[in-house]
Formats: structure tokens, sequence, C-alpha cells
């Protein structure tokens, strides 16, 4: 059952759930409606799925199978009806994937189920059989919200999605913005919870945010606003955003309306200003790689959990906790929810804070610096200020700009002093590449793909060691922080080693990874990784598309990430491929003959105009000798006519923005 305000991810979710719990030899249903079809029951509003059922589900936005805000469930009687209806169905364990007033349900049902069936068989509604073979009802929740504010995970199905399509509404905004050098209001989600806003202020480098969880304590929110609004407008800025969450309040908990932000942006600093309410257009359309792969993972754990239970099980709540899908328990995690709410109401907003997770609090006060960056006085004292040098290396990767941004942004409000090497140890050695980074030059280059200081390949021993030292020298730089991939990795371990050398590496030296391959040691993610997915999603969604229209085709799809598959293997997860072929494991040909046999099954049980179309994934490097085309070719011959097989070859996915 999907409940509560729609998420991308849903759909993605409840294909999970029915083919994991069909492979498990189970029967799936579909509750239709959210709690709405527990209260009505019937075949009409508790189905049957199957396997097809489900198919084509990845790559669609909303819920498929419906979702309300059922008030009737609200009430004992709306419960006792749900009880009858999922008994009349046969259902042993109910998966619900919403937010937190739907899980808070689910508890609720959960815990009353004893009563509600006793009820049913005292007053002659359901037999002794049916009372006795349901005693039992096993819950487990997955988080279905683009809110993200329930506790104990980090992420709910459909926030980065959401966010997403915040960030791009904005990056529209500000080319607008800045042509009339306007001021705009940004209203977005979340009655209560700040997550939305204060993400998508630091994505977009927004000049101000207002949160529930954050009112202004100091001063009143509008004299801090305007004071920050008016120091970036002196400095050169053309442009203003303030992002607004929907539940933003004062600290005596009034409201904050968007007009009211508008207001006195125009009275107070003369702003010719306009306010935009993105409203659902957050919610709809379909989820990033993230969120499908979130929630199918998630929606196969929810099943296992739910057949791993037994009546002295607490109900689990599937959540994510440091890239691990975990199972909490879910009364605790509503409970801690609202108590965020709970807090606010009390003004206690440090509470409310701390409540929320430990890194909403490290954002926020990131996002504050990078803000007063350049303006308010640095917060160390000039015998502690610092020359930090900052380089990309390596090919181009989606957040590398983003990365600089932060880190120059971030050196300035503390009193350090950025340089940025550019075009990599090449420019450095060859053209003594060292810029002072100004602040209104990187303003707005988070919303800019590629790399805006160049990079470069070149480790510092391919070009010159010697020269590259004497630079560190001549600019006394005390730190250097390198964004790239493998080759980033391999300067940094060249420096450090030339350290005994050249005293001018013996400077704290870091890397942050930056590579679509996702191939750098020591980390889970490097910068544009998830862009690259993204970007290489979107395009096998059209692919698929059109395989899909000709009934009968399955396309071979070329995929970067050098001697990884890591973006093979989740770009098949985002997008529902029938295989995927990685260098790790190369491509046996027994492998390739049981994806051809099932391709062949695929497309005989399909029929006429539900045949869809089919992908296979192969990382460049799985095969030198089973190539693309080779792959296409041995499918094609093996469908003899049934179906046809052609190659796709993406071309460079490596710096969107
Ligand atoms: N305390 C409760 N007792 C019983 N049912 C509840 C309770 N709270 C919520 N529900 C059920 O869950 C439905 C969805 O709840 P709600 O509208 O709060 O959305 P949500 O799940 O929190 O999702 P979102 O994050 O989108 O707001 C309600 O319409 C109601 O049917
Ligand atoms: O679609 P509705 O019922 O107007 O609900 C809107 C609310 O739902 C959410 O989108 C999800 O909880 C909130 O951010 C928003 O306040």
């Amino acid at each position: 059952m999907t409940s509560g305000g729609d998420a991308p991810g849903m759909n993605a979710c409840v294909r999970a759930v029915v083919r994991a719990a069909i492979y498990r030899g189970c029967k799936a249903f579909a509750v239709m409606e959210g709690y709405e079809g527990l209260v009505r029951g019937g075949p009409e509003y508790i189905k049957e799925m199957n396997w097809l059922d489900v198919r084509g589900y990845l790559s669609e936005g909303g819920t498929n199978i419906g979702t309300a805000r059922c008030m009737d469930f609200k009430q004992r009687q709306g419960r006792l009806k749900g009880c009858k209806h999922l008994i009349d169905a046969g259902i042993d364990a109910l998966i619900v994937c919403g937010g937190d007033g739907s899980l808070t349900g689910a508890d609720l049902f959960r815990k009353e189920w004893p009563s509600l069936i006793q009820e049913l068989k005292d007053t002659g509604v359901i037999s002794n059989e049916k009372y006795e073979k349901h005693k039992h009802l096993n819950i487990c929740g997955t988080v279905g919200s683009i809110d993200n504010d329930m506790a104990t995970t980090d992420a709910t199905i459909g926030a980065y999605s959401s966010l997403d399509r915040i960030c791009q509404a904005i990056d529209y905004i500000d080319a607008t913005a800045n042509s009339h050098s306007r001021a705009f209001v940004v209203e977005v989600m979340g009655r209560h919870c700040g997550w939305l806003a204060l993400m998508a202020g630091i994505a977009t480098s927004a000049d101000y945010i207002l949160i529930p969880e954050k009112p202004s304590s100091s001063k009143g929110w509008q004299d801090q606003m305007c004071q920050i609004v008016s120091q970036h407008r002196s400095k050169g800025k053309r442009k203003t955003i303030v992002i607004v969450a929907e539940g933003a309040i004062t600290n005596e908990l009034e409201p904050i309306s968007s007009d009211a932000v508008k207001d006195v942006l125009v009275d107070r600093l003369g702003l010719d200003t306009r306010v935009t309410t993105l409203g659902h257009v957050q919610r709809g359309g379909t989820a990033v790689s993230y969120d499908r792969i979130l929630a199918t993972v998630q929606g196969v754990e929810a099943v296992k959990a739910v057949l791993d239970s037994t009546p002295d099980t607490p109900s689990p709540l599937i959540g994510i906790e440091e890239n691990k899908i975990v199972r909490k328990s879910l009364v605790e995690a509503v409970e801690i929810t609202k108590s965020v709410a709970t807090a606010i109401e009390n003004k206690d907003f440090d509470k409310a804070m701390s409540l929320r997770d430990s890194e909403f609090t490290e954002h926020l006060s990131n996002f504050m610096a990078m803000n007063s960056a350049n303006h308010n006085e640095p917060t160390l004292p000039a015998n502690k200020r610092k020359s930090i040098a900052i380089i990309n290396i390596g090919a181009p990767a989606g957040g590398m700009n983003s990365a600089v941004y932060a880190m120059a942004t971030y050196c300035m409000s503390r009193g350090h002093t950025p340089y940025a090497i550019h075009n990599g140890f090449a420019g450095l050695s060859r053209h003594e590449s060292v810029r002072l980074i100004d602040w209104l030059q990187i303003e707005g280059w988070n919303s800019i793909g590629g790399s805006e200081i160049g990079t470069n390949r070149s480790t510092p021993k391919e070009t010159d060691i010697g020269m590259i030292a004497y630079y560190f020298e001549k600019y006394q730089f005390d730190g250097l922080i390198i964004v790239g991939g493998f080759e980033a990795f391999v300067s940094l371990e060249q420096l450090e080693s030339a350290r005994a050398m050249y005293p001018a590496f013996r400077i704290p030296m870091v890397l942050i990874p930056a590579t679509i391959s996702n191939n750098v040691p020591g980390t889970e993610y490097s910068l544009g990784s998830d862009t690259c997915l993204n970007s290489l999603m979107q395009y096998c969604d059209v692919v698929k598309q059109s395989a899909s229209a000709t009934r009968d085709r399955t396309f071979v799809i070329d995929v970067q990430g050098g001697n990884s598959g890591y973006i093979a293997t989740f770009a098949a997860l985002a997008c529902g491929a029938q295989a995927s072929y990685v260098p790790e494991e190369g491509i046996p040909l027994d492998q390739l003959e049981a994806d051809i046999n099932s391709l062949k099954e695929a497309f005989a049980v399909e029929k006429g105009l539900s045949k869809s179309g089919k992908l296979v994934l192969k990382s460049t490097n799985a095969s030198k000798v089973l190539t693309t085309q080779v792959i296409a070719d041995i499918i094609k011959q093996e469908a003899n006519g049934q179906f046809d097989a052609k190659t796709a070859i993406p071309v460079v996915f490596a710096s969107p923005t």
C-alpha cells in the first residue's frame, strides 16, 4: 500500500515488493488508494498483482496503485473494516510506503489488531478458523515522502527527486532573476520540515533560507535576511534568491508567508521582487536514480522483514543509514519524528535541530558559513589565516564546480585565502596558472557542469614535479585540496612521496574524490557518479521507450566507467535492465547464454501490445572480444526472428550539472 502524499519512487517500491514477494513464493496484493482501499475492501481495492502488472513502474512518477488521505482510518470503526477486508483477502502481512502519518496509522493498526479481530469473531463477522489463521498481522514500513522528515533514516523515498526538481526550477529562476537584477522568493514544500529548503539552499547557493526548525533567534528574521542580502548586493551580486519552506515560522511560532518575505525585500531593500511557489511540481514527475534504487532495495528488504517477523518482533521500518539498508523500530521512528514537532511547539528549537539527522545541523552551519563568505568579519585571527590551493585533476565530473565554490567560500568565511590552480598540474608547471579566487566570479558555479578552473589528467610526475614544488614555494601554499578521480589519487600519492625532497609539499593535502566511475578507494561515493547515473538513466528510459514502441526489440547499451562496473550495475537497477555486464566479472559465455534464454522467454510470454522493450547494459571494458555490437549480433541471431537487437552508445556523460 502507498499512503499519504505521493512521492517519486513509490512505484519502484511497489514493483520491488510485488516481485520480491512472488520470487519468494508468496502472493502479492496491492491495496489501492491508501487506507481508503482498506476501508472499502473487496477485489477492486485489494487486488492481486502479478509479475507483469508492475512492469514499467520504475520510470513512472506518482503511485500507480493510488494514495489518499483517509479520515475514516483514523477512527476505530474504519480500522475494524480494514481488518475484516484484509482477512477476507487472506492477507498475512502489510507493507506500507508512506510518511510519518501513514506509518503512525500502520503502527496503531498492528497494536489494535488483536482487539479488532477479537471483535470480528465475537460479533460473528469472521469464523473461528479465520480468527485462528489471522490472529497476527505483520506490518512493515518503508518511508515514502518528499519531506525527508522521518527519524532514524537518512533519506526517505522521493526526497532527492523533489530536491532535484527544486534545484532545476531555481536554476531557471536564477537566469531570469539575473537578467532583471531581481529578487525571487521561492516557496518549497515541507509543512514541518526544512530539509528541502536547506538542501536546495546549499545546492543553489541561495542568499537566505527560512525553515521551521531554526527561526532566527538573535534578531528578527527580517533584519538578518536584509543584512545578508544587502551585503551580497553590495559586492555586486545582481540577483537574490530566498527559499522559504512551506512551514517556516518565527521564533514565536507565527507562520512566515512568502508574500511577507517579498514585502520586506521590497520595502526595506527596494528590490524588484517576485514570488514563485513551486507547489506540486516538486512532488510529481519521475524519480531520480537514487530514489529508484533506494525504493527497490528497501522494497526487497521489506518483504524479507515481514517473512522474518514473528508475533513478538516489533514492526520494522526499513531505513537507510550511512548507505546501508537497515531495519529500525517503526514505533521508535514515529515517536522521535513526533517529538520534533513537539519541540518546535515548545519553542525548543535546539532540541528540534538535535532530533533531526545529525547531518542536518552540519548542513545548516555549512550553509551559513558559505553564505557569509567574504562579508562578515572572518572568524579566525590574522595569524591563523592560511593560503589554500584548489586544483581539479582527471576527467570532469558533475559537482566539481560546486566543490570549488564550497571550498572557496568556506575558506573566505574563516579568513583563509583560496587560490585556484587552473588546468591541473600541467597548467601549473607550464603556465604558472595560479589565480586568486574572487567571490563574485564563482557565484553561480553550482549550476554549471564541467570544471570552470579546468582539469587535466597529467600527474605531477608526468609534468614537472620540481616546477610544481617551486610554485608551491612561491605562493607559500599552506594547504592543497585536489578534486578528481583516480589520477587525483595517484597525484596526491606522488606529492606525498616527494615530501622528503621538496619541503613545499610538507603541508596538509587532501583529496575529494570526483569521478563518474566511482572507483576511488576509501569512499562509497565520488562526486559526479550520481549525476552521471541520472543522465544515463534518462537515456536508458528513452531507449527503452523506443524499444517498447517497436514491441520486439532489445537494446544493448554501451556504458562508461573504466574498469569499474558501478555505473552499469546501478543504471541497470534504476532502469530495470534485463542484464548488465561489468569489468569485474567479464562476460562468461554461460551467463550470456542464460541471459539470451531469459530474453527469449520474456518475449515469448509477452504478447502484442503488452510487449515491452528490453535493455542489456554493457560496460565498455567488460570484454574486449564481446563488444556491444557483437553481443547485439549474437542476441539477434539467437532470437531467430522472434525479436530484434540493436546497439545504443551514449556519448560522454561525464560532466552534466
Ligand atoms: N494517527 C493516525 N491514526 C490512524 N491513521 C492515521 C493516523 N495518522 C495518519 N493516518 C492515516 O495515514 C494517512 C496519511 O497520513 P498523512 O496525511 O499524515 O500523510 P503522511 O503519511 O505523513 O505523508 P506525507 O509525508 O506525504 O504527509 C491519513 O490520511 C490516515 O488515513
Ligand atoms: O498534496 P497535499 O495534500 O496538498 O499535501 C501537501 C503536503 O504534502 C507534502 O508534499 C508531503 O508531506 C508536504 O510537503 C506538503 O505540505
